[in-house]
């Protein structure tokens, strides 16, 4: 671990790195992997190309011997982005969707291994998906629909806050704080990982009572009414909150010198090896002071504004007693030249360094260049040697792990009192908590603390006393119960694959007692015990029980006929049949044996329009390539019927429909005259269960129509609801005037606000709302036929128009190569302002997967797919 060298190295990387090796060790966790990014560039260390890497135990006790043979805790490294470069995590965003495709290409790999290995030659699932930061959230969620698997996430720090703080300390303005930061970007992955997650984990209470509630998907008022209306069971009406949990990180004390039995104020000494000599980073510290025997007040921070480094350096050089009395030791990450520094980091030092020029004071603040991550320990043991203190004076710390690193070496701590240290000064008692804006009650709460010598040897005696509450073993063992009392979700196939192998097998506790792993974060396996804990925990968590589709007839693989109704629209004609084997039961066999796969996905003005591009790029495939067709659209599955026969074209020309803006998938079948009016397709019931996650059903539906009386009300007659396109899982509304209407971003902030939890799509030129469940995409469909049916994502080519539904943006990024077609799409979509932040920071325009086609004729497309090396000449 490189910390504090920038902003992307703090708090949070030892966090997941400590808890994903404690996991590792955790009785009944099989495996934890840990998903980050590769990168092979030059000005990082090697180590971070290597795929895989293992995050050996730290306790004696657990010996390899012991582990399977995959166990443990691994980073895996995923490519995405370019290759050869570090991207600043603010620039990440437009690479997410290809880091997910990657990511799920490794746990399908994993799952295999692991079933070979421990699964009796069943794939071994996940069991559970932990996000951590922003961009980890929405990768999750991402990942946790497809893999239909429960999600978690940590924050470990807030965009909504850090957006607040910015525009409080007033430098920059919204627009320039989200160019710097893409913080809007980040607030609306925060805001998915609300939507998506069971269980949000925070280090502190405070992160949930004052940091989550400025978030709309979150409401702690609301969350316990829905909570208690769970425990009378009484109906939420479709709402859905995500479980807060408090789980204080924890520490690795294996590197922590015994303290023997000098707890009351002595320094400590290395009892194990009295005349071992001095590190080196203490001499490195001494030389920067003229008298090296005063207490020590140290920092260590990354130097970032936020960290608020200049306010102590103000507090330390304007209070003369303290400056006779103590030295200053700030450790400011790693640095070789400032001028390489990032901008808001390298302004920090500078001003750093011109206060002490300021005050004048050389010999009497110590700022290394560098320090080696081994040699933290050393820096906290130096400054409890000499009876000094430890200092976090950041403006808001959300948890804090500096100050627990300090108080398991015997340092008294000042910290902010915004955040974290809050929580952490209730349990340890080792301080005092000050102002951050407030330089005199800085200097004064220093000053009191290096000068009472009964105090310090208090607050060291009380921090050393209580640290092992803040274990990661303790950690872990609240995680894992929270994770056993998550409803068990998994792809409904396999679970019927295992229940019908072996009939002895069918409660849900029972797949929990089978050892299961748990990807990107971890891979656990439950006891008997904690089955058990699984069940009650379902009660518990019954907010998402509200399983609409009967599980048995889920469980029999059966396939859903169609037929037309009365209106024209698609009725379920009640005909639950046993799987026909060669149609969805034993692997839709097609989609991979097929070298291409070519998504149709333009929205375009007319269905005319539409069947004439089918028609072309169907012609432009040629027949040398066996290539598969899917549609992808925002019609229903009638409609995409009589679009076909419009166009006189046949549906066993597809291998699949993505219909209802990504909210069905259904598979072409021969049709047979006897059958009568049925329509020649079968719905695929497992992905209906995959995005069943967190379905309003019919309380969202009521509330979306009376959403649109509301509008109605205010705008003339607007929006209503389209009974003859809408489906289980689809509630489609007309829209008469688009400009009438509000921008996708508003009605999904008013559906989060409500803990209604869904996908909102406006599509067909504007004319129709889709609103579909939170988990279900057009693109997000593309990716379960990957892992349903083995289709490979880097061979599918899809066609895009040059803008389209407002989805559209979801259609491009990935491992998939998209060929957008000029001149196409429906134009009347307000697509820019459906966001509350620009393209760039969604889309990599220079991405060699997205190709540009001049037109829509045979040859245009043709090219495009030469330039792909889809096709030869
Ligand atoms: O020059 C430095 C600066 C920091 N560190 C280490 O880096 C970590 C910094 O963690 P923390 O003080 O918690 O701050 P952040 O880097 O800002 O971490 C974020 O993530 C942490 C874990 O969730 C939370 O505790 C913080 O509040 C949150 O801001 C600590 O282990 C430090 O020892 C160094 O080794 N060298
Ligand atoms: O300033 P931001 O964007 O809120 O990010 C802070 C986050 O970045 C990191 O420094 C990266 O490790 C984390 O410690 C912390 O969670």
């Amino acid at each position: 671990m490189e910390l504090g060298r920038d902003s992307d190295t703090g708090g949070q990387v030892k966090y997941v790195v400590e808890l994903a090796r404690a996991l590792g060790t955790m009785p009944g966790v099989y495996r934890v992997d840990l998903l980050t990014r590769q990168v092979s560039a030059p000005d990082v260390d090697w180590s971070y190309a290597e795929p895989t890497e293992m995050l050996s135990p730290r306790t004696k006790e657990t010996s390899m011997q012991e582990l399977g043979e995959s166990s443990g805790a691994y980073i895996i490294r995923i490519p995405f982005g370019p290759k050869d470069k570090y991207i600043p995590k603010e620039l990440l965003w437009p690479h997410i969707p290809e880091f997910v495709d990657h990511a799920l290409s490794h746990i399908r790999q994993m799952s295999k291994v692991l079933g070979e290995q421990i699964g009796g030659g069943q794939p071994v699932w996940p069991v559970a998906i932990h996000g951590h930061y922003a961009d980890a959230g929405d990768s999750a969620a991402l990942l946790s629909g497809v893999l239909n698997v429960p999600m978690l996430f940590t924050g470990h720090s807030l965009g909504r806050d850090k957006l607040e703080q910015l525009l409080k300390q007033g430098r920059q303005s919204r627009e320039e704080i989200n160019t710097t930061y893409k913080i809007m970007r980040r607030i609306e992955a925060e805001e998915l990982s609300l939507d998506a997650s069971e269980i949000v984990i925070t280090s502190t209470r405070q992160e949930i009572e004052e940091q989550w509630r400025l978030y709309d998907g979150f409401d702690p008022v609301l969350e316990r009414k829905l909570r208690a209306r769970i425990k009378r069971g009484v109906s939420c009406h479709g709402r859905f909150m995500p479980r807060m949990v408090v789980i204080p990180p924890g520490m690795e004390f294996h590197h922590i010198v015994p303290h023997g039995g000098d707890m009351d104020g002595d320094v400590e000494r290395n009892e194990e090896n009295p005349t071992s000599p001095d590190p080196p980073i203490w001499s490195e510290i001494m030389h920067f002071f003229s008298n090296p025997r005063k207490p020590m007040i140290l920092a260590l921070a990354r130097p970032d504004p936020k960290k608020n480094i200049t306010t102590l350096v103000k507090a330390f050089g304007e209070c003369r007693p303290l400056r006779e009395l103590a030295n200053l030791t700030l450790i400011m990450g790693n640095r070789d030249s400032i001028d390489e520094m990032s901008g808001t980091n390298a302004s920090v030092l500078l001003s750093v360094l011109k206060l002490i020029d300021k005050y004048d004071l050389y010999g009497q603040v110590a700022y290394p260049k560098h320090h080696k991550q081994c040699e933290v320990p050393d820096i906290y043991r130096l400054a409890a040697k000499t009876k000094g203190v430890f200092i976090n004076p950041a403006f808001i710390e959300p948890f804090g792990l500096t100050l627990i690193e300090a108080a398991a070496h015997g340092l008294p701590v000042v910290a902010t009192k915004n955040g974290g240290p809050v929580d952490i000064h209730r349990v340890l008692d080792n301080g005092l908590l000050v102002d951050p804006h407030d330089q005199q009650s800085i200097a004064d709460a220093l000053l009191k603390l290096v000068s009472d010598k009964q105090l310090w040897a208090r607050c060291r005696h009380n921090g050393l006393k209580n640290i092992h509450l803040f274990s990661w073993p303790e950690h872990c063992k609240t995680y894992l119960s929270r994770i056993a009392m998550c409803k068990p979700r998994q792809p409904q196939w396999q679970r019927s694959d295992v229940e019908f192998e072996n009939p002895e097998r069918n409660s849900p506790g029972d797949s929990l007692r089978d050892i299961q792993d748990l990807s990107l974060n971890l891979k656990l396996s439950l006891d008997g015990e904690k089955s058990e804990g699984a069940g009650n925990g379902t009660l518990d968590n019954s907010l998402d029980i509200d399983d609409s589709v009967d599980r048995k007839s889920k469980l029999e693989n059966a396939v859903l006929k169609l037929s037309k109704g009365a209106t024209g629209g698609v009725e379920k004609a009640s005909l639950m049949e046993k799987a026909d084997q060669n149609v969805v039961g034993s692997g839709f066999p097609a989609m991979r044996m097929r070298k291409y796969i070519f998504v149709i996905a333009v929205d375009c003005d007319s269905v005319s329009d539409t069947s004439k591009i089918i028609r072309t790029i169907m012609e432009a495939a040629g027949k040398e390539n066996p290539v598969g067709f899917i549609l992808s659209t925002s019609l229903s599955i009638s409609e995409v019927h009589s679009l076909l026969i419009s166009g006189s074209i046949s549906p066993l020309d597809f291998d699949a429909f993505i219909c209802n803006s990504g909210s069905d998938v259904y598979y072409p079948i021969s049709s047979s005259s006897e059958e009568g009016p049925a329509l020649p397709f079968v719905v695929d019931l497992d992905y209906q269960s995959h995005i069943e996650y967190r379905w309003g059903g019919e309380g969202l539906r009521k509330t979306l129509v009376r959403w649109a009386t509301s509008v109605n009300e205010k705008k003339g007659q607007t929006v209503a609801e389209d009974e003859s396109r809408s489906t289980a899982h689809c509630y489609a509304f007309k829209v008469k005037d688009f400009e009438l209407v509000p921008p996708i971003k508003e009605l999904r902030k008013l559906m989060r606000i409500q803990a209604l939890r869904c996908h909102v799509v406006y599509c067909q030129n504007s004319t129709t709302l889709n609103v579909i469940p939170v988990l279900a995409s057009r693109a997000q469909a593309l990716r379960y036929l990957y892992i349903r049916w083995g289709m490979e994502l880097s061979n599918v080519i899809v066609f895009a128009g040059e803008c389209g539904d407002t989805d559209y943006e979801g259609l491009l990024g990935g491992v998939h190569k998209t060929v957008i077609l000029k001149g196409i799409g429906n134009n009347a979509l307000k697509l820019h302002s459906n966001r509350s932040y620009p393209l760039e920071h969604v889309l990599s325009f220079d991405s060699p997967n997205i190709l540009q086609a001049e037109g829509c004729c045979n040859e245009d497309v043709r090219v495009s797919l030469r330039k792909l090396g889809v096709i030869k000449e």
